[in-house]
């Protein structure tokens, strides 16, 4: 078959890689009924090669009915490039800035403004205070908290290690120094002979985070306090002040016997801790031996709520919603896990990392996101009953990100796999079905794929055990051929990694690109995906590489047989334990797949366990417990070994492409690598691709274009 040239596919990539991606995004109310959006957007330049960050706002005005009237766009794009965290006061009069700036000799230096309607108000050199290391701007960990007498800022940095010298530095032995900053530095305490000490890290994307500690900029004096009383051996995150301003609330992660890796992980070991800054005291909210995070306050300041599931078993859960009563003290689970969504109550639980910073409708109901079988879904929670009203379900648009709420403004972002990014708002009615939103867009979405069609087919597994939990697949056509029987089509079946996600129906680039020039794209959400029920995902560790291979074989079965796609010609593609799963697809079904793409592919358990920032996993999904102190005995690695896809390396013929990020901690490239070398060594034909400074994800600019067109020549050179 004649595929699109390669020249098309560039210009596929440059129009379909062009689409932003939503940062954030937030509503102040800036007059009677009128109100700006304020968004933040990132977006591939391809010839600068980075991601460059822009700043939009449009003007939101409520007509005299309390709906939506006018929505201004005034065309203020504006490039950003150095804030890193930025967070409108309780009044909406600030605005705090964390800024990341290089100075004169390329150091970087990290500042906090603040700014008010007219300038800029205060600026603190934090890096030069030398409080504490560099501040934590990640969504794991990050924070940025006004106080509610506006005087104060709330964040969390790399706590301030004792400098390690060696015995032998001779510099400290006395002479004259006339720079007084150095000779402040000289009386920080020295440790010697601590210089080559193992420090670990929080992992994969927070490599150098250590120990997070809470900090508080006065705004008056400038002076930044570390607050005393914080609980050994916890990494601080997530910090909010409580109502009065006494003291602060957050989630603390431990530390001991040793950290593993935190991203994309939300079962590890933590607790919601209450300091109390005048006694210095420290209590714990949450009960111990649990994983919880993202401490939200109620506005009337009654309630405080979280996040909880188990620290054991899968790194993605279906989570409990707790509320903590402020002053009896008393917890409750309002939302609890959802072991079976069905017909009548087809809510299928939280799957929820961390609330928005505005997420109260009134002082009973949160708004948030979450995974909804294959879409992500916006619902409202009452906190009290535990009710849960689902707010966005269109056909259109597959996938709704709550973004801010003020009054009863609410702010969404929403996409679908034919159209990227695009905000939108509402208003929740005050009576009656609150899910009746009239939603107003602000903006076209950038990219719409006009010749693609998406649709979603649920599934029965082929298994014995786990039969009775379905799951679905997103399909995507290229619209020219979807009613046509001529000419039968390329299939890619594409599988996510995890394997606890899930592919939403959002906008998904790679598979928007290949659809675009021709293929017929199925995204298997495999059981074990997030979004169905706890069963689901504890269906599958201990059958990885038996129950996903065979539901992402009964996917690509069930779409050649709605007769659009050439049988001969299937690619399958993955990344992580979507490379898992890729690896083991052509394996097990050598005759059936012709061609293989993977990315940071595990394709090795056993030999991972010691290599990766996350070893717990490999035992997990091997359907083994972990335990900190496991040394795994031989029969264990056996057990590891057998299911994964070297484990069927003789069968392989298809030929496959490795696209490994030389700096992932997650799957370590001798995955990829020695996978490539048992190909090489049958005879099997193979191409690896090693991107520097890049890790898990294979994300930067210039790294993701070129793995896109690998991908490309690849698989019309193969099918
Ligand atoms: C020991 S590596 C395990 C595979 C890895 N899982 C967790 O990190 C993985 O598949 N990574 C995914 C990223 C991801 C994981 C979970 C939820 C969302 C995304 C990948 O790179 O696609």
């Amino acid at each position: 078959m004649d595929f699109p040239s390669v020249e098309r596919a560039v210009k596929v990539y440059r129009e379909c890689a062009s689409a932003p991606s939503l940062s954030s995004a937030s509503l102040q109310k800036t007059g009677d009924s009128v109100f700006s959006v304020h968004s933040t957007w990132s977006q591939r330049d391809l010839e600068r090669e980075c991601n460059i960050k822009y700043r939009q706002t449009h003007i939101v005005t409520l007509d005299s009915n309390g709906q939506i009237g006018d929505v201004i766009d005034p065309g203020t794009n504006t490039e950003l490039n150095s804030e890193q965290l930025v967070r409108w006061s309780p009044s909406g009069k600030l605005k705090a800035v964390l800024r990341k700036i290089k100075d004169k000799k390329g150091d970087e230096k990290q500042y906090l403004e603040v700014w008010n309607n007219i300038a800029k108000i205060h600026n603190i050199n934090l890096t030069a205070l030398d409080k504490h290391g560099k501040v934590y701007e990640d969504g794991e960990f990050g924070c940025l908290e006004w106080s509610s007498c506006e005087s104060q800022l709330l964040y969390v940095a790399e706590k301030k290690q004792p400098k390690a010298v060696s015995y032998f530095d001779k510099s400290k032995e006395g002479g004259s120094e006339e720079n007084p900053e150095t000779d402040a530095k000289k009386k920080d305490p020295e440790v010697k002979g601590d210089q080559f000490v193992h420090r670990q890290d929080w992992g994969e994307l927070l490599v150098g985070k250590h120990s997070p500690v809470p900090c508080i900029l006065n705004l008056q004096t400038g002076q930044v306090t570390i607050p005393e009383g914080l609980p050994n051996d916890v990494s601080v995150g997530q910090a909010i002040w409580t109502p009065d301003d006494s003291g602060i609330v957050f989630t603390g992660w431990e530390n001991e016997p040793y950290r593993l890796g935190l991203i994309y992980c939300r079962n590890r070991r933590s607790a919601i801790y209450h300091l109390d800054l005048s006694s210095q005291t420290c209590n714990t909210i949450s009960i111990t031996g649990q994983s919880v995070r993202s401490p939200v306050f109620s506005p009337d300041a009654s309630k405080l709520i979280y996040i909880q599931n188990s620290c054991h078993g899968p790194h993605m859960q279906c989570a409990q919603l707790i509320v903590y009563h402020w002053e009896s003290k008393e917890t409750k689970v309002t939302v609890d896990i959802v072991q079976r969504p069905t017909e009548g109550r087809p809510f299928p639980g939280l799957y929820v990392g961390r609330f928005e910073q505005q997420c109260w409708l009134d002082n009973e109901t949160i708004l948030v996101s979450t995974a909804w079988r294959s879409s992500q879904t916006i619902i409202a929670i009452n906190i009290c009953t535990g009710e849960v009203t689902r707010l966005t379900n269109g056909p259109d648009f597959g996938s709704w990100m709550f973004c801010d709420i003020k009054q009863r403004l609410i702010l969404a972002c929403r996409s679908s796999p034919t159209r990227s990014a695009q905000l939108v708002v509402g208003v929740i009615p005050q009576e009656g079905d609150i899910s009746c939103i009239n939603w107003k867009p602000l903006h076209e979405s950038s990219v719409i794929l006009s010749d693609v069609i998406w649709s979603v087919i649920t599934l029965k597994p082929k298994t014995e055990q786990g039969s009775d939990i379905d799951f679905e697949t997103i399909i995507l056509k290229p619209k020219a051929n979807s009613g046509s029987q001529e000419k039968k089509l390329p299939l890619i079946v594409w599988a996510h990694g995890g394997p606890h996600s899930v592919f939403s129906t959002g906008y998904l680039l790679l598979p928007g690109l290949f659809c675009q020039l021709g293929f017929v794209i199925a995204c298997v959400n495999y059981r074990g995906s997030i979004g169905f029920g706890q069963a689901s995902i504890d269906s599958l560790p201990g059958f990885v590489g038996t129950h996903d291979v065979k539901d992402v074989q009964a996917a690509a079965e069930a779409v050649i047989e709605q007769g659009l796609v050439d049988r001969e010609r299937v690619a399958v593609s993955g990344g992580s334990h979507g490379g898992f799963l890729s690896t083991h697809m052509i394996g097990q079904y050598p005759d059936f797949y012709k061609a293989c793409i993977t990315r940071n592919p595990v394709t090795n358990l056993a030999a991972m366990l010691g290599g990766t920032d996350i070893p717990s996993w490999t035992m997990t999904e091997a359907g083994m417990d972990f335990d900190f102190k496991i040394a795994p005995s031989a029969e264990m690695y056996a057990k590891m070994f057998n299911c994964s896809p070297m484990a069927h390396i003789d069968k392989v013929r298809a030929p496959t492409l490795l696209m490994l990020g030389s700096d992932d901690l997650r799957v370590p490239p001798q995955q990829g690598i020695r996978y490539h070398e048992m190909l090489k060594a049958r005879g099997v034909k193979t191409r690896l691709l090693m991107y520097p400074d890049n890790s898990h994800p294979i994300n930067k600019v210039d790294a993701e274009a070129d793995c896109f067109m690998n991908m490309y020549t690849w698989i019309t050179e193969h099918l």
